[in-house]
């Protein structure tokens, strides 16, 4: 087929397959079906779809890792691939997405194969859309919709649920005119209460309010985020004002940044071998090994051509980013394009006010399953980095080592008297600083410690020096 480039290493594996039919299975048996959540209910939906994409740019080699993150995304949300191609040409055809000879064969290829879903690797038009999917006469999903889509399966707290209902109310607004009469068939996926790709989160119940009812959910939405975010910066403002430092890790999706995180501090987060598997900010405490009190925070995946969308509405998390004193920056070492993750992650920095600002150590992350060769080549590269496996534990020692002496120094040393009623400051030296001893004696308690410039100041303000100790 000329200019189609069929992918075969993109079939889904049989096993992967055989699990999803034993899930449906299993739940189909049960008789509570509507106890289920949304995310498992998804799974009973199996749905088969062919991947399309537009190669316009770069090497025949980015075009396909363009395309296998599209199928790592398809399957994220539940799907089983069928098959990948890709067109090369100049740009993308504005009536539909691939030009129309090519529309026709995929329709072919969408009927052999039995496909319900053809899953387009870019942002199309409400138009393309829609003209697309006259011709291959099923659901057209973008990679867009497919993105919104596994964040809607995965948000779990309050707010991430409402910044992903904001991202796709954003996503439908101009598309509500566009789709016209098709618009429920798009929204709500193909059967009456479908909710297949892209059809999660404002699906059929929304589907008959109109652009101003849309508008004032959009509206609220804001509101409560807005809210919620005020009473981050409030905890934020508080770990801040007692200068314990922070560290972000950041990075690509499927990085490795949970594992790392549970690495560094036995934290039990969420490890998946999926896209998008963390969406809910974790920040745990730590201490380095001279016992100094930090900080350290998961944080949502980037991905390429990330929705902008998304980025608008997950901002106050992406803010923690700017807010830290140090961002780990992972990537994946054993990833066939490392330093396109590298750079994708450092657009998305790009948007956030001060995240550049923020010194970043990279941590190249998989070094048990990477090439060599490549690690010493992102090594070259990135001159601040170091090379870890966050599953052998090889290179944390270094990393943790680097990323002490990138933290804020304990730099005051305090021999003073406190009194009783002060206990409190006793406490935070405990937590934030380093107790050398306390002694207890008749009006109050000898503290040598060395502590941060900010407890040091609130000290010398209450307690009185003492010579001893
Ligand atoms: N071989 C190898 N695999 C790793 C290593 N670290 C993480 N992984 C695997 O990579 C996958 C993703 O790990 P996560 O820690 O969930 O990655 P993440 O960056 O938090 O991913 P998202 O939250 O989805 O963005 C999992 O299958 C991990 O087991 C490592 O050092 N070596
Ligand atoms: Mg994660």
């Amino acid at each position: 087929m000329q200019n189609f480039t069929p992918l075969d290493h993109i079939e889904t594996g049989e096993l992967d397959l055989e699990e999803r039919q034993a899930l449906r299975r299993v739940a189909g048996l049960s008789t509570e079906l509507q106890d289920v959540t949304e995310v498992e209910y998804r799974q009973l939906r199996l749905e088969r779809v062919v991947l399309v994409g537009v190669w316009t740019s770069g090497t025949a080699e980015d075009a396909e890792n363009s395309l296998l993150e599209l199928k790592l995304l398809a399957e994220t949300a539940g799907s089983e691939v069928l098959e990948g191609l890709i067109q090369r040409r100049p740009k993308a055809d504005p009536a539909t997405y691939i030009g129309a000879g090519k529309a026709l064969e995929l329709r072919d290829i969408v009927e052999a194969s039995g496909a319900d879903t053809v899953i387009a690797d870019g942002e199309l038009t409400p138009a393309q859309l829609r003209e697309l999917e006259e011709v291959v006469k099923v659901k057209v999903v973008d990679r867009t919709m497919l993105i919104l889509d596994i964040f809607a399966q995965h948000a779990k707290s309050r707010e991430g649920k409402a910044q992903v209902e904001l991202a796709q109310l954003q996503y439908l607004m101009p598309r509500l005119r566009g789709w016209g009469g098709n618009l429920s068939r798009q929204v709500g996926g193909r059967s009456s209460n479908g909710v297949g790709v892209g059809g999660r989160g404002p699906g059929e119940t929304k589907i008959e309010l109109d652009r101003r009812r849309i508008r004032e959910r959009m509206a609220k939405l804001r509101r409560q985020i807005a809210g919620m975010s005020t009473a981050r910066e409030v905890t934020r403002h508080r770990r801040k004002s007692r200068e314990v430092p922070a560290v972000a890790i950041a990075g690509y999706t499927n990085a490795g940044k949970s594992s790392l995180l549970n690495r560094i501090t036995g934290a039990g987060v969420l490890v998946e071998d999926a896209l998008f598997a963390t969406l809910d900010p974790t920040v745990r405490r730590s201490r380095t090994a001279d016992g100094r009190l930090f900080t350290i925070a998961d944080t949502v995946g980037f991905v390429r051509h990330l929705p902008h969308q998304l980025v608008e509405a997950f901002r106050s998390t992406l803010e923690e980013v700017a807010d830290a004193d140090l961002i780990l920056h992972v990537v994946d070492g054993s990833h066939p394009d490392p330093e396109g993750q590298l750079a994708a992650v450092r657009e998305v920095f790009g948007t956030i006010e001060g995240a550049l600002d923020v010194p970043e150590l990279v941590v190249i992350n998989k070094a048990d399953a990477a090439d060599q060769e490549v690690l010493d080549r992102i090594a070259r590269r990135e001159r601040d980095s170091v090379v870890v496996s966050a599953h052998t534990g090889a290179g944390i020692p270094e990393l943790l080592e680097l990323l002490e002496s990138r933290l804020p120094r304990l730099d005051h040393e305090v021999r003073l008297l406190v009194p009783y009623d002060r206990g409190d400051l006793i406490s935070r030296a405990h937590e934030e600083g380093e107790v050398v001893s306390v002694e207890h004696v008749e009006d109050g308690t000898i503290l040598h410690a060395w502590v941060l410039s900010s407890l040091y100041s609130e000290l010398e303000r209450v307690a009185k020096p003492v010579e001893r100790v």
